[in-house]
């Protein structure tokens, strides 16, 4: 018999893919992304902010607006981002030439990534790659003027590029718990962003025995307006697929495959080493089939790698409009409410399907298997990493799986989880105002925060299911009279941690200061009774009695 060797199709090398990062927030994701390895792709760091490209791990780094902003951010104003980019567009075209597909990373809401992407995205098309846009959405904190920016370099994005993938940081901010710092939300996000782009790097660049092509991948991420789902597992052993599926769909960006449901196209990729059968691709398939509607349009590739030893991996790939998103939860939380299975607002954890999935499962609940793991893996506490209960019968009293969550009562306390966008403040929202200082309360434990149905203020939290808890009536406002602020201070987000956390500081000094002008009365050290020494002789030294604390000795003088 003639041996006929497969040639793995369509196969794009990795030297014509490239990830470009755009400002502080994609220099960060294309950091995490060369953290976390990946072979072959180039990294390219787009930037105004000098300080911050010097800093990135990027093989490439292009200086945006070098006359223009001379080495500074844009203070979020996008329109200076745009013209920037403009300064380096011929740099930009040159490093870009020849490539066939084109990451571009970028956090939108801030002024160089917001107005550069567009005029990015648009010189790669010109030079005929295939241009896949990995975007985040602001945190809900941060006001409605970013996320307005983010908005409508969104709308340009979605005509401009082939492939648009969005990410919501308030909603991958729920991988922290309440007590992490937002440097652990941001990481957490970046993570699982790198995640999702080496998966779909891996779809396309890796040949395989069913090659997924840049058209299934368009396919799959057509809807302009939408929230990306993605969700990657690996396992070996015994019921390998089974387990794989399980830790893919355990990804918080599925919400316990729970989004699938929805899907109108998906697109899975499973990888596995030589000893990978297509019994257990049946089998995956079956059970996948259970999560997606009927009518979805899957889209299925496959690749042996022997690299992956017994290790089976999967990844699924979807998208939701983003309408579809903000109904389904508001659904989902009106049924359990009135079920009493679940609090009516802040789906912090992610949500668990309201009916368990009839298919029985082998694997028991209690613990995560020693062999397998999700390849996400963004956070090593455990209600992060979860098993899935979606094979479990159903238990309503163990539906809120936070015990250990000592704030989850507040979320408890809300009736009212709907906020429109235009609900919002008109201000732009402080960190104070939505209670990120409740560490710096002395008092939290003893009152337990409150959020009332009516408090406005708080309500973004609870669309946003950002686990960051607020305290609400507590924290001062910030002072109308504070003067104003350098643009850098005010905008370039870069540094906002670590500004806004100390603004934040300053202002609960000032408000707490005493408003009188009075300073608070001393307590008399002096004249009480003193215990096993009363009625000894005072120790008097040179004149001075030592019984007396050291100041107050002084201030007599
Ligand atoms: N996931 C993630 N998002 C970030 C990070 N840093 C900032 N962001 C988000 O990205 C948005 C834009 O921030 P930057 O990228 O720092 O801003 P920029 O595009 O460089 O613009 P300017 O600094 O205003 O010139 C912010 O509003 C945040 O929502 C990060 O490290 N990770």
């Amino acid at each position: 018999m003639i041996e006929f060797p497969r040639d793995p199709q369509n196969v794009i090398p990795t030297s014509s893919v490239k990830i470009v990062g755009l400002g502080g927030a994609g220099a960060n994701m294309l950091d995490r992304v060369a953290l976390d390895g990946l072979d072959g792709a180039e990294l390219l760091a787009l930037n105004t902010d000098i300080r911050t490209l010097s800093g990135s791990v990027a093989g490439e780094r292009i200086q945006l607006g070098r006359n223009l902003t001379k080495g500074l951010g844009t203070g979020g104003d996008p329109e200076l981002g745009h013209q920037a980019v403009l300064e380096a567009e011929d740099e930009i075209r040159a490093s870009l030439k020849g490539r066939k597909i084109v990451f571009v990373c970028v956090g939108l809401g801030g002024g160089t990534g917001s107005g550069s992407a567009p005029i990015v995205a648009r010189i790669a098309r010109e030079e005929g790659a295939f241009v896949v846009m990995f975007a985040t959405m602001p945190f809900v904190f941060e006001g409605r003027r970013r996320r307005e920016q983010a908005e409508t370099s969104l709308n340009e994005l979605a005509v401009l590029s082939n492939a648009l993938v969005t990410f919501d940081n308030s909603r991958m901010g729920e991988l922290v718990l309440a007590k992490q710092g937002i440097h652990e939300a941001f990481a957490a996000a970046d993570r699982m962003i790198s995640e999702s782009i080496k998966a779909v790097i891996r779809l396309v660049v890796r040949p395989g025995l069913i090659n997924i092509g840049l058209d299934d991948l368009m396919s799959a991420l057509r809807t302009t307006r939408s929230r990306c789902l993605f969700g990657s597992g690996i396992a070996r052993g015994k019921d390998r697929a089974q387990k794989a599926l399980r830790n893919a769909l355990a990804s918080p960006l599925l919400d316990q495959g729970a989004l699938l449901k929805d899907a109108q196209s998906v697109l899975v990729h499973l990888c596995g080493g030589e000893d990978l059968t297509l019994f257990e691709i049946e089998l995956l398939m079956e059970s996948l089939g259970k999560h997606v509607p009927p009518s979805a349009h899957v889209l299925f590739g496959a690749a042996v790698d022997p690299g992956m030893n017994d290790q089976l991996s999967i990844t699924l790939v979807s998208s939701l409009p983003e309408e579809r998103l903000r109904d389904r939860p508001t659904m989902e939380r009106a049924e359990r409410s009135a079920s009493g299975l679940e609090p009516s607002v802040g789906f912090a954890s992610p949500l668990v399907e309201d009916e368990p999935d009839p298919e029985p499962e082998p694997e028991p609940e209690d613990k995560m298997e020693e062999d397998s793991e999700p390849e996400w893996a963004p956070d090593p506490e455990p209600e992060a990493v979860a098993e899935p209960e979606i094979e479990e019968p159903e238990k309503p009293e163990e539906e809120p799986d936070e015990p250990e969550d000592e704030d989850e009562p507040v979320a408890e306390e809300v009736e009212e989880p709907e906020v429109e966008e235009d609900e919002e403040p008109d201000t732009p929202r402080s960190l104070e105002d939505d209670g990120f200082f409740a560490e710096s309360e002395p008092k939290e434990e003893e009152e337990p925060p409150r959020l009332e149905p009516d408090d406005d203020d708080d309500a973004p939290f609870a669309e946003s299911g950002f686990t960051l808890k607020p305290v609400g009536s507590k924290l001062p406002k910030r002072r109308k009279d504070r003067p104003a602020k350098s643009k850098e201070e005010t905008d370039d987000f870069a540094s906002a941690p670590d500004d806004l956390f100390g603004e934040g500081l300053d202002d609960l000094e000032d408000e707490f200061a005493p408003k009188s002008g009075k300073s608070q009365s001393e307590l008399s050290f002096d004249g009480g009774p003193k215990g096993r020494f009363e009625g000894s002789d005072p120790s008097v030294f040179e004149g001075e009695d030592l019984d007396v604390p050291a100041f107050l000795r002084k201030k007599r003088k």
